[in-house]
């Protein structure tokens, strides 16, 4: 499914990502971990399109992105990427339905499918009681819950994850990770997750370990 080769990545005249080659395949749960400032985020950033590569090539399913304008790339990633952030990133004004809604309105989808979808979504992640609520009334574990139910309402072909558990307490990390591993078996859906849990990345069918921008062991 997605397929990156000889990926570099400056800043300034900091090597960050030094030839990064990789390939996931659809229905896999791969974790990166490494230790702080090896690259990884901004590897992830690059994979889920929200960063570009000084050189090097990202296809998904065959399609080269690296070579979209703007204008297409945006329009992709909204259609087939989901992103979990480690601070849920929810918008606070709005409620947790309206949130998860959000990026299906932007497909361009009609409303009733989006909030027909994103209600489901809720309910299989336990929330149909805080369809009305905003994120400052709800706990840390069920403001993650809706952030995943957000990067699931269009079906992406691949979540990508940074620290989705860094900010949550051992019970609700557990919840969230087995959230995980449910969709894949259930859904075959794709996670690319970095993470410095170890629980998380025990788990995971692949980790990767990044070491000063390259990856030393698949
Ligand atoms: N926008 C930026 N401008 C300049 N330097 C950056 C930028 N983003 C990241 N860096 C630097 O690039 C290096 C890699 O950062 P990155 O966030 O990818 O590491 P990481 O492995 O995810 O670390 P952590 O585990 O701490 O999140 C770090 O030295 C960081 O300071």
């Amino acid at each position: 499914m997605l397929q990156v080769t000889n990926i570099h990545k400056k800043y300034g005249s900091l090597e960050v990502l030094k030839g990064i080659d990789l390939m996931i395949a659809a229905g896999e749960v791969v974790s990166i971990v490494g230790a702080s400032g090896a690259g990884k985020s901004t590897l992830l950033h690059i994979l889920g399109t929200l960063d570009t590569a000084d050189s090097g090539e990202v296809f998904f399913d065959g399609n080269n992105i690296a070579r979209l304008n703007a204008t297409d790339m945006a329009k992709f990633r909204n259609r087939h990427i989901g992103f979990i952030f480690q601070f849920h990133n929810l918008l606070p004004e709005f409620t947790a339905l309206e949130n998860v809604c959000l990026p299906g309105f932007l497909a361009g989808r009609t409303e009733k499918e989006v909030r027909q979808r994103a209600e489901e979504l809720l309910q299989m992640l336990g929330l149909s009681h805080r369809l009305d609520h905003k994120p400052s009334e709800m706990s840390g574990g069920e403001q993650q819950r809706t952030a995943v139910a957000r990067a699931l309402i269009n079906s992406p072909k691949i979540i990508f994850a940074d620290e989705p558990s860094g900010n949550l307490d051992s019970k609700n990390a557990q919840e969230l990770h087995d959230i995980f591993f449910r969709l894949r078996d259930e859904f075959n859906q794709t996670f690319v997750i970095v993470t410095h849990n170890e629980q998380l990345a025990g788990m995971a069918d692949r980790t990767l370990v990044m070491k000063d921008g390259q990856i030393v062991i698949d």
